[in-house]
């Protein structure tokens, strides 16, 4: 009967109808259908797998834009759960992710979001913008210098650890860049430097475990974490890993409650006029997160200490929750998109000679015949403010490899089920969404598109990014509305986006100012076998929290003097 108003329902939309009786929200279906899906598409015939397909999570990607091709760039997918829209629009992207009020928060990803407490993601309305207002500030601009600067220090001792290995070879390239990620949140987001070392996720549930470890352990397995409960993770049968996650998921709330009572201690302690709005080694996401709140606290407290939500503080709950949620965001992402950037790199080094190009005008000359000593020195003296505008080919780098390996392959609404059915108004005609809906928009679909992006859209090609002005100068063009929505788009947008940016483009410049990469080769391979090898590698990807390469250990990579 569901099945049927849904089709009704969908019917009623005016988009394309898609007919697939599985409830995607069953847990069991949720859990299963990755694992499952080789065997699936082995056995059942296509015209069925087809259909299957578009319920597992993940065909956005393995398919590029081909279904929207056949069957429009909006689609409803019927199924016995609730009814899914599919977008690859760009205006129609634009006006779903402009309305935060009308399309919220995807029920399932708040639960998982939430797991260590109320955050900015997992919550809409005021409790919302009560918390965007708070948090937005602490990841702007201001905290770039320290970005660019923390994230250099690792790129180059990332760079070290590499040519020392055995001829430059390494499987740890992936494992280097996420420490490198991880690393920099511990520095810039607690104030909590940490030497560069490949990442290693802890494996003894007993062992002693610091905040940032524990962190990286449920951010790497949180979707286990929150759909698997904790007795059943620790069960001492379970695999050493899982136990681990189930350790860190019992300590965290008393790591965090410690973290936040030394932070609160030592800003007792410091002068507060003196280092107001400063992220010059003193403060940090955290130590923001805790004065403001205290501050808002303290002066709303006489005057409305019982309409505390409307109060421009967080809770200690939302505290915490977002201190995980910043972690977990802000990691994942950008440590896999720096993953895809290295293996690109390695795959196609005519593009590695396009960027030494740039680095080299930007940085003062080429390492060419330098010491290691006069390459870090000279690292040491790039400013924020000066160079970081001069590397457009680099953000171009970025940017290219997030239109083809978006960390965040959809971006997830709801629509809450009223009286009168939702509406959108797009080329000139209404659309209905009666019933309750969840909403996808494709931004593997919107990347690949090729009335967007041409006929090279499959193509990897950083360069169709750049503008060159009459004087010569490069810069990175702004795609049309709604076509490029790897941070999202409207007031959700993601606010870590300039620190991301950052990170990647004094990463990647570190590394290649002072190296070259390549694919080791296998036996009997060519070098453009083993590139292949490597793209290949890229695109055996599944979204896990973020897109992740399913054999990242086997991008082994050799990193040599340039
Ligand atoms: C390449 C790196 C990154 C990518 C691709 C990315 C992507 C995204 C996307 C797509 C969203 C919005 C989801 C939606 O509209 O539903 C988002 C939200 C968010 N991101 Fe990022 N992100 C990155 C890095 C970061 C970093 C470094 C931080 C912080 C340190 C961060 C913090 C956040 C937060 C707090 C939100 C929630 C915003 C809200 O709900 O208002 N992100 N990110």
């Amino acid at each position: 009967h569901r099945f049927y108003t849904n089709y009704r329902n969908a019917r009623r939309s005016g988009w394309p109808v898609v007919l697939c009786p599985i409830n995607t929200q069953n847990p069991l279906f949720m859990i299963l259908n990755a694992p499952l899906r080789p065997y699936v598409k082995r056995y059942l015939p296509t015209a069925v797998y087809n259909r299957f397909h578009l319920a597992t999570y993940g065909w956005e990607f393995r398919t590029k834009h081909t279904v929207h091709d056949r069957l429009g760039p909006v689609f409803v997918l019927v199924t016995t759960g609730t009814n899914e829209l599919w977008c690859a629009d760009p205006a129609v992207a634009q006006i779903l992710l402009t309305r935060r009020k009308d399309f919220v928060s995807l029920p399932e990803a708040k639960i998982i979001m939430s797991l260590l407490g109320n955050n900015i993601i997992a919550s809409d309305g005021e409790t919302w913008a009560r918390q965007r207002r708070l948090i937005a500030p602490g990841l702007n601009e201001k905290i770039s210098a320290l970005v660019w600067k923390e994230s250099m220090a690792q790129a180059d001792q990332m760079a070290d650890f590499m040519l020392a290995q055995n001829e430059g070879r390494s499987t740890e390239t992936v494992s280097s860049l996420k420490a490198i990620a991880m690393n920099v949140l511990g520095q810039v987001g607690y104030g909590q430097p940490k030497p560069f070392k490949p990442m290693s996720l802890p494996k003894d549930p007993e062992a002693p475990m610091a905040y940032v470890d524990a962190i990286s352990l449920v951010a790497e397995l949180l979707a286990v974490a929150a759909i698997v409960p904790n007795a059943i993770l620790a069960f001492r049968y379970m695999p050493m890993i899982l136990q681990t996650l189930a350790s860190a998921m019992r300590r965290l709330p008393g790591l965090t409650a410690d973290m936040l009572d030394q932070e609160r201690q030592g800003q007792k302690t410091r002068k507060a006029a003196a280092e107001e709005d400063s992220f010059h080694g003193r403060e940090n996401i955290m130590s923001m997160l805790v004065r403001l709140s205290d501050q808002a606290k303290t002066s709303g407290s006489e005057s409305n200490e019982k309409t505390a939500p409307t109060a421009a503080h967080l809770s200690e709950d939302e505290i915490a929750g977002n201190m995980f949620l910043i972690t977990g965001a802000g990691y994942d992402t950008t440590a896999n998109t720096m993953s895809y950037a290295a293996v690109l790199l390695a795959a196609y080094p005519n593009k590695q000679a396009w960027l030494q190009e740039e680095l080299d005008r930007a940085f003062g000359g080429s390492s060419n015949g330098l010491s290691s000593a006069e390459k870090v020195a000279r690292l040491r003296e790039l400013d924020y403010t000066t160079v970081y505008p001069q590397l457009a080919r680099c953000l171009a780098f970025m940017f290219e490899t997030l239109r083809l390996y978006p960390a965040v392959l959809h971006l997830s609404r709801s629509i809450k089920v009223t009286d009168a059915p939702q509406t959108v108004t797009a080329h000139n005609r209404t659309y209905y969404l009666a019933g309750a809906y969840n909403v996808f928009v494709n931004n593997v679909g919107l990347h690949t598109a090729p009335e967007t992006w041409g006929d090279d859209a499959d193509v990897f090609r950083p360069e169709r990014w750049i503008t060159t002005d009459s004087e010569g100068n490069e810069s990175v063009m702004t795609p049309p509305r709604g076509t490029f929505l790897p941070w999202s788009g409207g007031p959700r947008v993601c606010p870590g986006q300039k620190m991301s940016q950052v990170e990647f483009v004094v990463v990647i410049a570190t590394l290649l100012w002072r190296c070259r990469v390549q694919p080791v080769r296998q036996k009997e391979e060519s070098d453009a076998e083993a590139r292949a090898r490597l793209l290949a590698l890229a695109e055996d990807s599944q979204p896990r929290l973020t897109l992740q390469m399913n054999r990242p250990d086997q991008a082994e990579l050799q990193w040599a003097e340039r």
